[in-house]
């Protein structure tokens, strides 16, 4: 059984954060773990309150996996602040986790801070240098390189930089271009556009979730980088395709379990 593990934060209905990692894992045919970083309150139309766990808590969470369970990848979402990425950092070095693929989430598509401000720079000084993979949108690579990005050429520009500050591969998400949703990966000195037509939808609560989740569990399964990302483009765009509406705001994403039946990828 090839074996994924989420650290993230818990969204309370179920389109991102954890709950949609562990769909994305499953649905893939991997067995999805998790370690909690903080509880949000959230549905479909906001994030309403947000509790971080304590540093020793999430330590504790990862520790027990790691010793008793072999990893085969870690996905690392919503890290909430800089002592909680500190703690991430300390325990994924020591337990030498390998194919970690960082989505550095930073405020939730209804405009919640999920990143505290000043936990920037932590998240680019301790994560970046861990991350096989890292899966900023235009936004939160934007914040990481300070500089403004629209096109397909200040993607790539922001990709270099981004694997400057120490990430091995970087994917610039163009779920929020204008046009079509077109996704750059910059990986050992080459660029790969992964297009796709945008699915008309305004149902997409939990896209960048999935997407850094489909990516780690291709890599569990020891797809080469590339493979990975164009495999995690495929399911995303079949998630969005068959995305719901779900309470009164913008529905999930939705996990279908076809996919990997129809394609065993
Ligand atoms: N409407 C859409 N149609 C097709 N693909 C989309 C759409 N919106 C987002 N995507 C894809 O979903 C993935 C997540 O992108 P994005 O929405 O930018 O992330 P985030 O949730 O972090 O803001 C990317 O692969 C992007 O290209
Ligand atoms: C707990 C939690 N983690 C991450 C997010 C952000 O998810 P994302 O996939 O970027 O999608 P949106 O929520 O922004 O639509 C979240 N909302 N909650």
């Amino acid at each position: 059984m090839i074996k994924v593990l989420t650290i993230a934060g818990s969204d309370s209905c179920g389109g991102a954060g954890i709950q949609a990692d562990l769909k994305t894992f499953s649905a893939l045919g991997t067995y999805g773990m998790s370690v909690i970083t903080a509880v949000t309150a959230q549905n479909t139309r906001g994030v309403f309150n947000v509790r971080e766990l304590d540093q020793e808590i999430i330590r504790d969470q990862i520790s027990a996996i790691f010793e008793d369970i072999q990893v085969d990848a870690v996905k690392i979402g919503m890290v909430s602040s800089a002592a909680i990425i500190e703690t991430i950092g300390e325990s994924l070095l020591k337990n030498k986790a390998q194919n970690i693929v960082v989505d550095p989430v930073m405020v939730s598509k209804s405009g919640c801070a999920l990143l505290q401000p000043e936990a920037r720079e932590a998240l680019i000084r301790v994560l970046l240098p861990l991350a096989e993979v890292v899966t900023p949108n235009l936004f939160e690579a934007e914040v990481i390189t300070e500089t403004k990005i629209a096109t397909l050429d200040e993607m790539e520009k922001a990709a270099v930089a981004i694997n400057k500050l120490g990430a091995k591969n970087v994917v610039v998400k163009g779920g929020h271009l204008k046009g079509d949703a077109i996704d750059v990966l910059y990986s050992e000195k080459a660029f790969r556009h992964f297009g796709s037509g945008r699915v008309a939808t305004p149902h997409t609560h939990g896209t960048g979730c999935t997407f850094s989740s489909a990516i780690a569990a291709s890599l569990a399964k020891g797809c080469p980088v590339e493979e990975a990302v164009a495999r995690a483009k495929e399911y995303i765009g079949g998630a969005i395709a068959h995305s719901f509406p779900l309470g009164r705001g913008v529905g999930p994403t939705h996990h279908f379990y076809q996919y990997y039946r129809d394609t065993n990828r």
